[in-house]
Order: structure tokens, then sequence, then C-alpha cells
């Protein structure tokens, strides 16, 4: 359920993070408060910053600057690895080649998957089935994406242990047959600024349209200094998510609203970026397992009013269904 939030609470998860693998982690007050403000702000908003979350500064820049170095590149030498259906929709793809809700959203991107291999799950996973396509140059842009993901994978982990314990008292709900697993994506995605007397820019303003994300949790690493991200309250205002240097901006997904029944929101956002200067962002997406089932848990039912709102979905074919619109 979203409200009429105004601003995006900011939360210090370094108390969860230090208890997280404890068995007795539900008894400890400094959990229990990072728990609080989850709950919160999954409730009011389905957004939040999150610091305290022990990844680097250095490294968070680091994972930005080669982003912009990568799209700083000619086209020829980014169309190397041209997105296709071949390689599972991996790879990147030009200005205008994403659709949200019939446009073209004004970004490049390289969109990055969990490998799917051969007959992995059978019909529903041949479309993601492939392998990542990094770039030669930068050089290191593999090697610091592959640091960063398993970084990722294991905050959101912990991460989804707190909001685990806010909804059900326990922290292993997201774990085993439902998250045990977990599907990831990755976008690394750049936003051409607005066009200038001198210099060619985007034909509409719009980086990415109005959208909600798929699964689980959504750890957003934009660049500072530019405001383009906005999210959207119950009255229908775009409230913005500024930078804040050292955070991630983390928001729930659709597969979240499913299980907790309603009580959590998968909240539209899109991006504008009305600044000259080019803006670059690198989401990563945590996902429950790619094959399973979900459908409003037990408890969340209970705690919503006792009626399921939600019909079971089976992660991966929402993710094939959204990544086939998106390109045609
Ligand atoms: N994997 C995720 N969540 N990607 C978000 C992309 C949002 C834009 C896309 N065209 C859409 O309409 O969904
Ligand atoms: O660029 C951003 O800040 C967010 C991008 C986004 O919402 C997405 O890729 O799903
Ligand atoms: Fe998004």
């Amino acid at each position: 359920m979203t409200t009429d939030f105004k601003s995006i609470p900011i939360i210090d998860i370094s108390a969860l993070l230090a208890k997280c693998d404890d068995p007795k982690m539900a008894e400890d007050p400094g959990v229990s408060e990072v728990v609080r403000q989850l709950d919160q702000a999954c409730r009011e908003a389905g957004f939040f910053y999150v610091k305290g979350h022990g990844i680097p500064d250095s490294l968070l820049k680091e994972v930005k600057s080669v982003s912009h170095k990568f799209f700083d590149l000619p086209y020829e030498e980014k169309i190397k690895i041209k997105m296709t259906a071949e390689a599972g929709f991996r790879g990147y793809q030009r200005v205008g080649e994403n659709i949200t809700k019939g446009i073209p959203d004004m970004h490049e991107a390289i969109d990055c998957y969990r490998e799917v291999k051969e007959g992995m799950y059978g019909s529903l996973g041949k479309t993601m089935e492939g392998y990542n396509q990094w770039p030669c140059n930068p050089q290191n842009f593999k090697e610091l994406m592959d640091v960063y993901i398993r970084l990722c994978t294991d905050l959101s982990r912990k991460i989804m242990r707190g909001i685990s314990l806010a909804l059900t008292g326990s922290p292993e709900e997201f774990e085993g047959g439902r998250a045990g697993d977990a599907f990831w994506v990755m976008r690394i995605i750049g936003y051409p600024g607005v066009p200038t007397a001198d210099g060619p820019g985007p034909t509409n303003d719009i980086g990415c349209g109005a959208h909600t994300d798929y699964g689980l949790l959504t750890l957003v690493n934009q660049d500072d200094d530019i405001t383009a991200l906005q999210v959207r309250n119950l009255s229908g205002e775009w409230i913005s998510a500024p930078p804040i240097s050292g955070t991630f901006v983390c928001n729930i997904g659709d597969m979240l609203k499913i299980y907790s029944n309603g009580l959590y929101d998968s909240t539209l956002h899109r991006v504008i970026n009305k600044s000259p200067r080019y803006r670059v962002c690198v989401a990563y997406f945590y996902e429950t397992n790619f094959d399973t089932a979900v459908e409003p848990l037990e408890t969340c039912i209970q705690r919503s009013g006792r009626a399921k709102k939600f019909e079971r979905a089976v992660y991966g074919e929402h993710l094939v269904s959204k990544v086939l619109t998106n390109f045609g």
C-alpha cells in the first residue's frame, strides 16, 4: 500500500548486517529497530535509501565510472556486444531500443542476467538462456562487475532477512524454495543529457517511463549530483529520489508485492534527466528463484484483511513476458 509520502526515508542497516546470520537476530534490539524502519518504509513508500550497507563507496563510484567510460565509446565499439534474442537478451541496447508502455525510452544500457544454461528450466527458461556479453573496453569491466554482483547479491539477501522478519517474524521466508537460489538482473544504464545548442540530445525527455520492477528488491547505484529518479505517491505526485552519496536507493518489486499480499507495493517510478550532463545508473535486481511460483504468504493474508489479493505468478514467466514486450 502506498501513501502520500513526500520524501524517501534513509535507513542505516548496519545493526541488521552485524547480526544477520545469528540465529538469535530477532531478539537483538538493534535489528528490531532496523526491521521497524524497513517495515514502515516498505508500507509507506516501497522505496528507501540504505546506508551502513558495507559496500565500499570507492567500489560504488568505480562501477559508475567504468560505465561512463563504456557509454563514452563510439557506437561501433558498443555494438560489438549487441543485445540479441540468441544471447538471451543480454548485451548492449542503443537509446530508444527499450520500450515502456509503447514509448521508446531515452536510455542506452547493458543488460545482464544470471546465467541460464540450456534446458535448465525447460521451456520456461528458453528465452533467457545465454551468457552475459562483457565489453573488452574498459579493460577491467567484467572483473569489477563480477565483484559488484556478488556483493549486491549478498547485501540483498541480508536486507531480505530483515524484510522477512518484518512481514512474518521469521528471517528465513525468502530462502530455500522461494529465493535460496535467487535469480538476478543487472542493468547498466546511461541517460543522455538534455540537448544543448551545440550538441545532440534525446528526442523526448523520458529516460525511462513509469514502471514497476519485477522481482523482490532493487538496489540502485545512481550518479551523484543529478536528480532524475522519481517515485509516484498515492495522490499521483512524483517525488524525487535525489542521489545521496554512498547510499543505494532500494525498492520493492512485483514478487514482493504478491508475497506480502499488498502490504508492500511495487511502487511506480520513472527517470527524467533534465540535466545537460550524461547520467549513469547501475541497477541490481534481486529476484526469487527463477522457477518459483509466488503467492501471498499466509501470515501476510492474515495481517491484511484475510482475503488473498493476488493470484500465484511464476517469476520466470513474469520476467519473460516483460523482456519480450520491452524489446518488441
Ligand atoms: N528488470 C527490470 N526491473 N527492469 C526495469 C526496466 C523498466 C523499463 C521496461 N521497459 C519496463 O517497461 O518494464
Ligand atoms: O535510473 C534509475 O535511477 C532507475 C532505473 C530503473 O528504475 C530501472 O532500471 O528499473
Ligand atoms: Fe525500475
